[in-house]
């Protein structure tokens, strides 16, 4: 479904309701898995965990977890360390080029037994689930977090629990804090330390709920939103916390430098356009701990044609697609002056941004939604917007309850 988005309003104050975190919900789902007196609220209606939570029920068989990253990567480590399941985990063609070789290598070196189907180092891969009694490995740490969350999660479970080294320079360091956070949570006994993490066996949760907060990466969508507004503009979102787990809250800080002043009212967030930012502004930051919202930012600076300058994203080009790329291509179509490298984005201001451009999606929910908040500024077309059930299924209905105007071309 390719669509037209335009936006006639150019204040607005409305609230939004978004769902919970995907990353909080998948790492939830699995510990409720291990420990069934674990509940859950406010749990993510994304595919990613809808994918999530269809895959662990399953014993025997094939588990396609299309294009979730965290699914693929903490399910491999939960059937690997399950004794008696027996699987074919794969997903979609993307995620057949994505690396797993990392978290492979370190589940074998603790006894597992994969073996890859096709090509080595990449999905589908089979997996006969084992009793792990090794409890020491060591593995890369700067390629993605998710390989680490996956090995943690899953060690509360195994007899001798797990003493992990952390190789390299850690990279998307939060979301790896959230996943000690939660094993804490149920009662786990963990410790992380410079490059060392371990986790304790535990035979018995406590009753815990998790309570799930909404999603902080949903969320940067509306800060764009409210950046490319006028001054007073006011979206409120709900329901978020102080003390968040997710490195994506860092929002806060980023678009305090657009303009954008976030307060918080219990569990509401509340997002206000306070100042209009000089063209001469220069946005600097590194995005190594907050990887999925390059895009957002990069978005933003164009609609407000300043220039940017981000680092630290080195993950990216192994994501849903090489968003470098993705990025660089579809701001090229509206008249950027972009330039990439293998890690670094740098956006020269801009005069004008080109009408009707129609943007490709490459499978990736945050080309869809990043581009979206450009309606405020020229008419733009998305193509394949469905895309957006991956993390955010209600984005379009959303952005009509601000007032956009979205027509199915
Ligand atoms: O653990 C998680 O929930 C995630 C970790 C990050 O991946 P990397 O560690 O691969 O950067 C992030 O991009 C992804 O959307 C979710
Ligand atoms: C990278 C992402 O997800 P995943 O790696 O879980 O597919 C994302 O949601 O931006």
């Amino acid at each position: 479904m390719n669509i037209l988005i335009a936006a006639t309003k150019n204040t607005l104050h409305q609230h939004i309701n978004i769902t919970g975190s995907k990353s909080e919900s998948n790492r939830s789902l699995l510990l409720q898995a291990l420990y069934q007196n674990v509940q859950i609220e406010n749990i993510s209606n994304s595919v990613d965990a809808q994918v999530m939570q269809k895959g662990l029920k399953v014993h025997h068989g094939e588990v396609n977890i299309h294009h979730a990253g965290t699914a693929m990567r903490f399910l491999t480590a939960f059937f690997a360390t399950q004794e008696g399941r027996d699987v074919l985990l794969t997903g979609s063609q993307r995620m057949t080029e994505r690396p797993i070789k990392i978290l492979v290598d370190a589940l074998r070196q603790l006894g597992a037994e994969i073996e890859y189907v096709k090509n080595d180092g990449y999905p589908p891969i089979k997996i006969k689930g084992k009793t792990i009694t090794k409890s020491k490995v060591s593995l890369a740490a700067n390629v993605s977090s998710q390989y680490i969350s996956a090995l943690l999660l899953n060690a509360p479970q195994l007899e001798n629990g797990l003493e992990l080294t952390l190789e390299g320079k850690i990279t998307s360091v939060p979301y790896i804090k959230m996943t000690v956070a939660l094993l804490n949570e149920i009662g786990a006994n963990t410790n992380f330390e410079g490059n060392s993490i371990t986790v304790r066996p535990l035979n018995a949760a406590n009753d815990t709920t998790l309570v799930v907060e909404s999603d902080w990466s949903s969320a940067s969508y509306f800060y764009s939103i409210v950046a490319l507004c006028q001054t007073g503009t006011e979206i409120s979102l709900s329901s978020y916390k102080a003390n968040s787990l997710q490195g994506d809250s860092v929002l806060q800080e980023v678009y305090r430098q657009f303009g954008v002043e976030t307060s918080f009212n219990e569990n509401i967030l509340k997002l206000k356009k306070v100042t209009e930012i000089p063209k001469s502004t220069n946005i600097n930051i590194d995005l190594a701990n907050a990887p999925d919202i390059a895009q957002t930012i990069a978005v933003t600076c164009f609609g407000l044609g300043i220039k940017c300058e981000l680092s630290g994203l080195h993950t990216l080009k192994i994501k849903e697609t090489d968003r470098l790329e993705a990025l660089k291509t579809e701001l090229s179509k509206l008249g950027a002056h972009i330039k990439v490298t293998d890690k670094e984005l740098f956006l020269e201001p801009s005069q004008a941004i080109k009408e009707n451009v129609e943007i490709d999606t490459y499978n990736d929910h945050r080309m869809a939604m990043a581009f979206a908040p450009l309606a405020l500024k020229v008419p733009i077309v998305v193509n394949d917007a469905e895309v957006v059930s991956k993390s955010y299924p209600d984005f379009w209905k959303d952005l009509e309850q601000l007032s956009f105007s979205i027509t199915k071309l």
